[in-house]
């Protein structure tokens, strides 16, 4: 610039005779002002060769990043893996990280869920320490060397103390240590001419399992058994509970559902049969799913519910139930320490009437929701992704039949989602690294939270 700037001045001392450019400055002043005019010009240039450098480094640079011995993982079992360079592109970005947002559920954790414990009228089943509930204890420094840890896997392992082996299928998802006592209630409630309030409870509790999901059998080909398919992990693994427990899906294909209760050898199973009359699907925003049978031996409406503690508590408000709603508070509190996913299970068993009575009946009135909503409206967009408005009319229909129906609480599940192989590890050197990492859960905050303190996230308090 400086010189192109002097060679102007130049230029300018040996044309001051041309009359026709106008110049009035003198060459000095001149070359002043072309030096910024230059400026200006070669503002917009960067040389060619520059770019081809600079694609050049980073295209080697690359390289020196997958030879890299630092960034070399020894992942046991599988291949060990050094970093791979996609996009050079995006070398120097990588440094400039600052947030990184974790999706909890498959990323932080397996995704690989267990059916740990659960609380049902007023007794808990399930024992011993999840390993979040143990890293969380830990770094609160309590004492964990008393807390012993129970790992029994179905899969490989028999139920303790049960001499019946018939009656074991494979049960996945499952990892439960006090099948005898819950069955033995399961036993009772449907043996005994008169059964305890527990056992009743705890046939109701399996039952409302059983049905409440949109899990199908089907049968494997191999085992020619029958294995439960579902889009949402949770249902899956509610369901193959139920199913380890004795209660059996045996056939879904809506409205005929299919249940069968099978106890011991010695006792034929009894088959149950249930038709499903609607399902108020769960969304994100509503936490909570509904869907409601007939059972076409009693002719009984049964609305069965589960879903988060939030939000059943509103609909569980009868006086003796909040007794059992405050005991089972504590249980709760536990199972979110240990990081299990809580859900509430609930029902109602209502006359007929309740949903075929011609004037006020809930098939009429559904009928004429869905008329009525035929023509969707803005506030329902987005309904089923949980994203509709505090308007949608689809969440207030569902809402007002579930206040109606007046469900009676259950009991509690609590299910294992454990972290993933060197979760911890990794995110305090996202720390170390000053990067600041967000975890996306819906899950209870109090199950949250255990697991953001076991994975390094949070300080205990
Ligand atoms: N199938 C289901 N039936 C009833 N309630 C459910 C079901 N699945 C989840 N819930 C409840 O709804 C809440 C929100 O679930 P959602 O799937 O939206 O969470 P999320 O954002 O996927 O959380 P995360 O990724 O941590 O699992 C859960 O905490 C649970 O209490
Ligand atoms: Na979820």
């Amino acid at each position: 610039m400086l010189v192109c700037a002097v060679l102007s001045g130049e230029w300018l001392a040996a044309n001051s005779g041309a009359w026709y450019l106008n110049y009035s400055q003198s060459p000095e002043v001149g070359a002043f002002y072309k030096f910024f005019t230059w400026f200006i010009i070669f503002a917009q240039f960067i040389p060619i060769s520059l770019l081809v450098s600079m694609e050049m480094v980073k295209y080697f640079q690359a390289f020196f990043m997958q030879w890299d011995i630092g960034m070399y993982a020894r992942l046991h079992g599988k291949q060990d893996k050094f970093c791979n360079v996609q996009n050079s592109g995006l070398n120097e970005e990588l440094g400039q990280v600052q947030y990184v947002f974790s999706d909890k559920t498959g990323t932080l954790t397996e995704n690989s869920l267990d059916f740990r414990k659960c609380y049902i009228g007023n007794e808990d089943f399930g024992q011993g320490d999840t390993e979040i509930g143990r890293a969380a204890k830990r770094r609160q420094e309590m004492d964990v060397s008393k807390s012993k840890s129970v790992n029994v896997r179905q899969d490989d392992f028999s139920a303790p103390g049960s001499t019946d082996t018939n009656l074991r299928h494979h049960a996945p998802h499952v990892n439960f240590d006090e099948y005898e006592r819950l069955h033995g209630y399961l036993i009772e409630a449907v043996t005994k001419p008169k059964p305890s309030l527990q056992a009743v409870l705890v046939r109701r509790f399996l039952t409302v399992l059983a049905l409440n999901n949109s899990c199908f059998p089907v049968q494997d080909e191999e085992t020619k058994e029958l294995v439960i398919r579902a889009a949402s992990p949770d249902d899956e693994c509610l369901t193959c509970f139920a199913n380890f427990m004795g209660v059996r899906l045996m056939e879904r294909n809506p409205p005929r559902v299919q249940l069968l209760l099978e106890l011991s050898e010695d006792e034929k199973a009894i088959q149950e049969q249930w038709e499903q009359l609607t399902e108020l699907e769960f969304t994100s925003k509503r936490k909570r799913m509904t869907v409601i049978f007939k059972n076409t031996t009693t002719g009984k409406i049964h609305v069965t519910m589960k879903g988060a503690d939030s939000e059943m508590v509103k609909l569980i408000e009868d006086k003796e139930q909040n007794k059992l709603w405050k005991s089972s508070e504590k249980y709760m509190n536990d199972y979110s320490e240990q990081g299990l996913r809580t859900l509430v299970i609930a029902e109602a068993v209502l006359e007929p009437s309740w949903w075929d009575d011609p004037d006020h009946g809930w098939r009429k009135r559904l009928a004429k929701h869905q008329e009525s909503t035929a023509i969707a409206s803005k506030s329902e967009a987005g309904h089923m992704r949980g994203s509709c408005e505090n308007s949608c009319r689809i969440c207030h229909f569902y809402d007002e039949l579930e206040a109606d129906a007046q469900v009676q609480l259950l009991g509690i599940t609590a299910i294992e989602d454990k972290l993933q192989d060197q979760v911890p590890e990794t995110i305090s050197k996202f720390l170390q690294a000053n990067i600041k990492v967000w975890m996306l859960t819906g899950d209870k905050q109090k199950t949250a939270e255990n697991i953001g303190i076991a994975c390094n996230l949070l300080e205990p308090c």
